[in-house]
């Protein structure tokens, strides 16, 4: 961050700005894995507390988004994927953004605490100083492990929904975590390889910069082998998920390791200037998250 970012808007603001602070898209995700962790925890849950939990894990998620954008502003001018941002746009001032944040990340905590239990509202709270001061201020610009290590702020609301619900963090509610914090590395690198140029502008240590793409390659390759067994666990352990989920983990993990093989082995005849691989990789990771959470609950409902 530097002072010299002017702080009056160009543009007048409006509430899709606002709306865009929270980083919708990305947060769709964040939500539909709370709301899961929740609907397979193993107790019913009263709807009205179920919703105010969800509720507040996208107030929460949505407030420190704002507050990584408030953060960033000046890197996000640099980069072509980021430059049309409410802030760097200059169709807000800075002070909204951060004030605007911080008023989100209160009250979901606050709101956590008081309508769901103390438990949850803590773990809401260390999420989003995790993604907006651990990862954003320090991590992100210091080290090419940013995402492995920063990767662990997205990975708490399946927790969170599991927590709100039986008031306990098990063995189950640290699987769903674990598995999120290993799938983060090949989710972000895979389009880091394909938006490599912006981040090497913007001077932020990405892995591709860092190490190479032939060194991210066999890392994301690595992740994806570890997921594997991992996603498994669930089906695994006594008492933990059945065969509806164990079925869908192998299926979509197998299929994981394979685009991964692709992206990290076969690359012969797929020039570098083609990121057709990764690309793929990268948008399957995203309904493979969506698919292994869905088939999570579909499991509970279905095998009791
Ligand atoms: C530190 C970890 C992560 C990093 C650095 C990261 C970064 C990104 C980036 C840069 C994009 C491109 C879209 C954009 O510009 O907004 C993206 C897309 C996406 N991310 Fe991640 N991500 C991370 C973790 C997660 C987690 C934990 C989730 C959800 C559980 C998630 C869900 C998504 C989704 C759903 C998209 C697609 C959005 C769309 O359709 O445009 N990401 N991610
Ligand atoms: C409940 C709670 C607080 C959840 C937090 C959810 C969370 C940490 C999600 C991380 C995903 C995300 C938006 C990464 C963007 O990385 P970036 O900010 O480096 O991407 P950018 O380059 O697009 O700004």
């Amino acid at each position: 961050m530097t002072a010299a970012t002017p702080t009056a808007p160009a543009l007048p603001t409006d509430w899709r700005d606002f709306f865009a602070l929270t980083k919708p898209r990305v947060m769709t995700l964040v939500i539909f894995t709370g709301l899961c962790g929740l609907l397979a925890a193993p107790v019913p849950v009263n709807p009205v507390l179920g919703f105010t939990a969800i509720l507040c894990i996208a107030v929460g998620a949505g407030g420190s988004a704002a507050l990584n954008m408030w953060w960033e502003a000046d890197l996000d001018a640099q980069m072509k994927r980021t430059a049309s941002r409410p802030l760097p746009a200059g169709r807000m001032p800075r002070e909204s953004a951060r004030d605007f944040g911080l008023v989100l990340s209160f009250f979901s905590v606050l709101m956590m605490a008081v309508g769901v239990g103390y438990l949850a509202a803590a773990i809401l709270a260390f999420s989003i100083f995790y993604y907006a001061v651990i990862y954003t201020i320090w991590l992100k610009p210091r080290t090419p492990q940013n995402i492995v290590i920063g990767g662990g702020a997205g990975a708490f609301p399946p927790m969170i929904g599991w927590v709100a619900a039986t008031g306990d963090v098990t063995l189950m509610p640290i699987l769903l975590f674990a598995i999120i914090f290993f799938w983060t590395p090949p989710h972000f690198w895979a389009l880091a390889l394909f938006v490599e140029i912006d981040y090497a502008k913007a001077g932020i240590p990405m892995m591709p910069v860092v190490a190479g793409r032939h060194s991210t390659r066999r890392q994301i390759l690595v992740y994806s082998v570890l997921l594997l067994p991992l996603s498994m666990l669930p089906f695994w352990i006594p008492g933990g998920a059945g065969v509806v989920y164990g079925a869908a983990a192998l299926i979509l993990s197998t299929i994981f390791l394979l685009l991964a093989l692709r992206v990290a082995v076969f690359r012969q005849g797929v020039g570098e200037a083609d990121m057709g691989p990764e690309k793929r990789l990268f948008r399957f990771s995203v309904f493979y998250l969506f698919a292994l959470f869905a088939a999570l609950v579909a499991d509970r409902w279905i095998m009791g």
